[in-house]
């Protein structure tokens, strides 16, 4: 079977993108979307992203986000931007959209280029000393360190993924912090399900500004965040210690290439 593919990234974190609205895939081919996402055997992706039918009144469509190693997995907010202009692209949406994923209901829209993303809320976050931990629809350790540029981010990012707390909790996704000046932060991610560095992680950089707000290293409401593959921007309305809402994630996304699949 031929399937047409898309391939679109978000300051560098890139999706292999399928309209997926007459099931030509199915979510446990976890084998086939491993290959797709392989750099070598296959197209090459951090991850996969299905566009389905929505199944909530109102929605435009619906997100189904699988991790480079083929499983399913929480959240990613790059691809939900991705997403959105995929979207656009096949004329389901103008220039605002909503739509459910696996954490639940995002709303959307396109402005001079960039895709504004409305992230989950956040109510819960660990911090002990440079340490935090939140979970911004996927979960986050931050370090805030210095000197990000000469970190092995691979080596530290894997020691502390597959250790206590999160070895039995499925794991998480780890971010490197150096502050760059007011409300800039520079980001490097260690990426649950892709098991290396990403150029970019969505649902990371929003976690590193609700800790950099929290943990009163930034006393801004937008933080600029600087990422391997590009900038991004993250702003949110604080109505407590921990409780932060109206979280909007912006940035660039792009239709890099599009081909077919046979399989
Ligand atoms: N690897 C993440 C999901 C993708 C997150 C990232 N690509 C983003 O933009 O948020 C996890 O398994 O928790």
């Amino acid at each position: 079977m031929k399937i047409p593919f898309f391939k679109y990234q978000g300051t560098g974190n890139d999706f292999v993108m399928l309209d997926n609205r007459q099931h030509l895939l199915s979510k446990n081919d976890t084998k086939i979307i491993k290959k797709l996402c392989d750099r070598k055997f296959g197209i090459g992706a951090d991850g996969l992203i299905l566009l389905e039918e929505p199944e909530v009144n109102g929605d435009d469509f619906k997100m189904i986000y699988f991790n480079a190693d083929g499983n399913e997995s929480s959240m990613c907010g790059n691809g939900g931007r991705c997403l959105v202009a995929f979207a656009k692209y096949l004329n389901i949406i103008e220039d605002k959209a909503a739509f459910t994923a696996v954490d639940g209901p995002h709303k959307a829209s396109i402005k001079e280029g960039l895709i504004s993303l409305q992230m989950q809320n956040v109510n819960k976050i660990s911090q002990k000393g440079n340490i935090s931990f939140l979970d911004t629809g996927s979960p986050h350790h931050i370090v805030f360190t210095s000197n990000v540029k000469d970190i092995n981010i691979k080596e530290e990012g894997a020691a502390i993924r597959y250790s206590e707390p999160y070895v039995e909790r499925g794991g998480a996704n780890v971010n490197f912090v150096e502050a760059e000046g007011e409300n800039t932060f520079l980001v490097r991610t260690y990426e649950r399900g892709v098991e290396d560095e990403t150029l970019s992680c969505g649902t990371g950089v929003t976690a590193v500004a609700i800790a950099a707000n929290a943990s009163e290293r930034a006393n801004a409401n937008k933080i600029k965040l600087k990422v391997p593959g590009g900038e991004l921007s993250v702003s949110f309305s604080k109505k407590g210690a921990e409780n932060y809402t109206d979280i909007w994630l912006t940035g660039p996304a792009e239709q890099v290439f599009k081909g077919e699949i046979t399989c």
